[in-house]
């Protein structure tokens, strides 16, 4: 039936307010009034073919049209207070008042018109197409209300630059203020992520290490600090192995999913370094000071499973199913209602922002030290020598 196609997948929901009824009114009485019978028809079959739910407003534009066009004016009783459904839809129709049949009739199917040319353009393109201009490193994009930064790195198993590090935060800056609902990180190729990018501690000029140090820590705490003021639900999709910051900023995600091929490594002390990304505090938060312990003072890596038992990881999924798993899950969860997602998220972050914060301060005073060290030095000479892989 042409009713049940234009108000199919009906819920109750916000009805439009009589401004809104008004405005549909005058952009009515604007309309010229030339579609006949057969364009009505071939609009109501059109309805059923769109892909996208129009919602709920614009549903109860299409029903109150269609009643007017085929009954015209409303003149039943109103429903009771409890039978919300039908209420919004008398409202509709009754906020059409003495409006001509041929004009609802034309409305109706210049609706139908602008929902089927919207509904094929929205229709998914390729993620080429749909990429966030102004990125190098990073692949950005945004789609059912999910803004996905992914690390394009692949050949350097998406080691973090300088570039990285401000790209990610540009993003994240940006992805705050979008429409969208969650925000994921991952990465492109077989790594999640390496983490720092060794050559970062390698183009110093003699003589500018102190300055060079204080410049990364800065960056670091900044870095970390978009982390924590995050305003949205963050989501990792870890895709593969992770290493040093791109595991310890995890502490600092609402879920994280793991491939069964991804692992969990911080080898800092091999590397002559200490813990960042705030997992001093997060870590045996999450996992108990002995688990924690044994990641972060003597780099143990840790399966996905191991991880996901120790709660750092949520949930984990096998690698040849990952990837649709998960964005079918992220896909529903896009849906919900946006603010009330915000806002918890947010009052969970709250009561742990400044000591978030103070500890990021603390782990970059002792990093910047650690960077001078001798340890560190030789640790990052020893990865692009080959002598020894972690
Ligand atoms: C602003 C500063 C902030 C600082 C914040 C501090 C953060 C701390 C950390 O993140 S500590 C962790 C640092 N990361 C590492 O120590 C990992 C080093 N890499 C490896 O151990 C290995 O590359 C591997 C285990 C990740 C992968 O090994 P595999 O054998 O599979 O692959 P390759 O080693 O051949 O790697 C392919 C190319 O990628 C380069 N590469 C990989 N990771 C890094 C890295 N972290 N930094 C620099 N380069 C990296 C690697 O050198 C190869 O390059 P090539 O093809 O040119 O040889």
């Amino acid at each position: 039936m042409a009713l049940a196609g234009a108000v199919r997948c009906w819920r109750p929901g916000a009805g439009p307010s009589s401004l809104q009824m008004q405005a549909l009114s005058l952009h009515m009485s604007k309309t010229a009034m030339g579609a006949s019978q057969k364009d009505f028809e071939s609009a109501m079959n059109q309805v059923k073919l769109l892909k996208k739910d129009p919602g709920n407003e614009v549903k109860l534009k299409l029903y109150a049209l269609y009643k007017q066009t085929t009954e015209g004016p409303c003149n039943t009783p109103r429903p009771g207070v409890f039978d919300l459904i039908n209420k919004a839809k008398w409202d509709a129709w009754n906020a059409l008042g003495n409006l001509p049949k041929e004009t609802a009739r034309q409305n109706y199917v210049d609706l139908v018109s602008d929902l089927s040319s919207s509904d094929s353009s929205s229709q998914v393109k390729p993620e080429t197409d749909r990429k966030q201009p102004g990125y190098e490193t990073l692949v950005v994009t945004s789609e059912d209300s999910i803004t996905k930064i992914m690390m394009n790195r692949p050949a350097k198993k998406n080691a973090l630059t300088i570039q990285m590090y401000r790209e990610i935060m540009l993003a994240l800056e940006a992805a705050s203020k979008d429409d969208s609902t969650i925000i994921v990180l991952t990465g492109n190729g077989d790594y999640y992520s390496s983490g720092n990018d060794l050559m970062n501690f390698m183009n110093t000029p003699p003589g500018e290490m102190e300055k060079e140090a204080k410049n990364g820590a800065i960056l670091l705490r900044d870095f970390v600090g978009c982390f924590i003021d995050f305003p949205k639900p963050l989501v990792a999709v870890i895709n593969g192995p992770a290493v040093g910051i791109s595991v310890t900023i995890l502490g600092l995600f609402d879920l994280v999913y793991a491939s069964d091929r991804a692992t969990f490594h911080t080898p800092f002390t091999h590397l002559g370094q200490s813990p960042e990304g705030c997992s001093s505090y997060t870590f045996p938060k999450i996992m108990g000071q002995a688990k924690a312990a044994e990641m972060l003072m003597f780099g143990k890596k840790l399966t996905a499973r191991e991880a996901c038992a120790q709660g750092l990881v949520t949930e984990v999924f096998p690698d040849s199913t990952f990837q649709k798993e998960v964005w079918t899950r992220l896909k529903a969860y896009s849906k919900l209602p946006r603010n009330a997602l915000h806002i918890s998220k947010q009052s969970i972050r709250n009561l742990e922002k400044e000591k978030l914060h103070a500890v990021n301060a603390e782990e970059n005073s002792v990093l910047q030290e650690r960077w001078l060290s001798d340890e560190c030095m030789n640790a990052v000479m020893s990865f692009f020598s080959r002598k020894a892989k972690l």
